[in-house]
């Protein structure tokens, strides 16, 4: 069985994921900065800071997937991303090296190609076109999983994760929703498919309005997303249509806030 190492598993993600895996692993440690609460069975929690490499690296003895989720999950000051979406990442992938674990799987974010107007079809090989700071860690974030493949041969699943919740919120959900049904099945996905070397894929339901072309990657995971944002138009603020596929994130202004 799997051993799994999980930073961010304290967020909002994480405590959806977690429920949602429980039980499918052998171990799973959290690696956070303070305590978590209401553990489920089998996990255990490594307090530290993303950045100590020692510890890190220490808490990874044995582990054979890391999902990196931990970060700052909005626009913010350069500075505060820098250290914790690129330098925390680096450390992780850094880490995972030393270790010899097998596999990150790395939470990207549609906000990567967010700069791309809203209804223009997309794949995973178009140039990036971040809409943030917070975009351009995830840039840095792909970039270093390339890398740790290509030159140490570190597997490396990346998460191209749209709007996670439990039912889409506004017009632009009803293109990049992913659902939390659809999520977990992704991620549990993530972590078992074989053979995937370095690979990059949408985290995105079967959403009618998607603007992403999620082949040959969720082919390759086998992820068969099932949840469409059409069949909850009726939860769905009347919204304008976003100019942006990051919508408010794209704005010249934004500073963070949207959740
Ligand atoms: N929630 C969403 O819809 C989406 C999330 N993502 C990505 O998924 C991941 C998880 O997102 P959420 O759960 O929504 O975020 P969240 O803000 O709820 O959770 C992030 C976690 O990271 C931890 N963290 C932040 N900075 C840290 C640091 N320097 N050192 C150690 N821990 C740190 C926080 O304490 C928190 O537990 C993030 O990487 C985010 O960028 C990407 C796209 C959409
Ligand atoms: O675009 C969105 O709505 C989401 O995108 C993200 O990458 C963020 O982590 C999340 O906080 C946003 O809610």
């Amino acid at each position: 069985m799997t051993v799994i190492l999980y930073t961010g598993g304290g967020g909002r993600m994480g405590t959806v994921l977690r429920a949602g895996l429980s039980g499918e692993f052998e171990r799973v440690v959290l690696y956070a900065r303070r305590d978590i609460p209401d553990l489920n069975p089998g996990e255990e929690v490594v307090v530290g800071e993303l950045d100590d490499l020692d510890t890190l690296t220490n808490a990874m003895a044995g582990v054979d997937v890391v999902l990196h989720f931990a970060g700052i999950a909005d626009e913010a000051p350069f500075a505060d991303i820098a250290e914790s979406n690129i330098m925390g990442t680096w450390a992780i992938f850094e880490a995972a090296r030393r270790a010899g674990v097998r596999r990150v799987v790395y939470a990207s974010s549609h906000h990567i190609i967010g700069g791309y107007p809203a209804g223009q079809f997309l794949g995973t090989e178009e140039p990036v076109r971040p809409d943030t700071y917070y975009g351009l860690s995830k840039v840095f974030g792909e970039g270093a999983a390339r890398l740790y493949h290509d030159k140490w041969g570190l597997e490396a699943v990346c998460l191209r994760i749209g709007a996670f919740r439990p039912t889409p919120e506004d017009r632009r959900h009803l293109s990049v929703w992913l659902s939390h049904r659809d999520g977990i099945h992704l991620v549990r996905r993530a972590i078992a498919a074989e053979d995937v070397g370095f690979l990059v894929t949408y985290g995105v339901s079967a959403n009618t309005r998607s603007w992403w072309n999620n082949s040959p990657s969720a082919e390759l995971l086998a992820y068969h997303p099932v949840d469409d944002a059409e069949d909850h138009l009726s939860s769905v603020a009347e919204t304008d249509e976003p100019e942006h596929q990051g919508g408010p994130f794209a704005d010249p202004e934004y500073r963070g806030g949207v959740w």
